[in-house]
């Protein structure tokens, strides 16, 4: 579960983040942040994930208050965040079913050069179930830089399910994914989210997507939250409003012009 309470976040030049933005994801529910670039995406994930902390404000992720942690319970709590990369980073040198036992890293105290000798048969499994739920135990034994960028995300939720992780952050997953893969990708999460009851967030910038894999809509605008609202109760034409992204026609239709 993530809360946020009034978080604001000024950074030391004076720019100006997040104003005031509070809001709520409980577990099993996948939500879509969306928001024009400079619109305060990023920020809030940093805040989210441990790595800013809001000049204002509290925030709660999975039942840990991040602005009161130190620095040592903060990188605990980071183990228990699962982060998806536009850019997959996976080590591309590396088989497939090495990168996802890698993502095992955090919870076994074995250091990382040794990791794939020493890791144990549980987590051995482990990692082939992880790569049977994203569809790719066939390609275990492949490089990682064979695949493509499809496979390679699906490679990458596979490494994050192996950390086990009570809340997932996903930043763009799908931006450098053809249409078919980036829906494929969305269903993932999304089912993900229902299947693991964890709280999921994705920024995301395709409204069609956006709609029918979140179960809410929050839209950030020069640093404040504008939207929070089921994408069952939203109509297309409000969401569209919102981004500035409705067209002349579409305006003139809706209103009966
Ligand atoms: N480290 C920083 N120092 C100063 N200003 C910053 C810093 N990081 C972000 N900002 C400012 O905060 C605002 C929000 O930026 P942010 O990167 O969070 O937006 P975004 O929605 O993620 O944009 P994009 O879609 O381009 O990634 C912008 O005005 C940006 O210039």
């Amino acid at each position: 579960m993530i809360h946020t309470e009034g978080i604001s976040k000024i950074f030391p030049n004076g720019n100006q983040g997040l104003k005031n933005v509070s809001f709520s994801i409980d577990n099993g529910e996948c939500v879509i942040l969306m928001g024009h670039n400079g619109s305060g995406k990023s920020t809030l994930f940093r805040c989210l994930s441990g790595l800013e902390k809001p000049s204002e404000g509290k925030i709660s992720v999975a039942g840990e208050p991040i602005a009161d942690l130190n620095r040592k319970q903060l990188r605990q709590l980071r183990k228990r965040i699962g982060i998806v990369f536009q850019h997959f980073n996976l080590v591309p040198t590396l088989s497939v079913f090495q990168n996802v036992l890698f993502g095992a890293l955090g919870r076994v105290p074995v250091a990382f050069h040794t990791f794939n000798l020493f890791a144990s048969n549980d987590l051995r499994k482990e990692a082939m179930q992880c790569l049977d739920r994203v569809g790719l135990a066939h390609l275990a034994e492949r490089r990682s830089d064979e695949l493509s960028g499809g496979q390679k995300q699906r490679v990458a939720i596979a490494r994050m399910l192996m950390q086990k992780p009570e809340v997932i952050l996903a930043d763009e997953p799908i931006a450098s994914l053809d249409p078919k893969a980036g829906k494929e990708i969305m269903e993932l999460l999304s089912d993900i989210a229902k299947e693991r009851k964890l709280a999921v967030v994705i920024i995301l910038h395709h409204i069609d997507l956006a709609f029918e894999y979140g179960d809410r809509i929050l839209m950030l605008k020069e640093g404040q939250l504008v939207l929070d609202a089921s994408s069952k109760k939203l109509e297309r034409y409000e969401l569209e409003r919102f981004y500035d992204v409705e067209s002349e026609f579409a305006k003139a239709k809706r209103e009966g012009a």
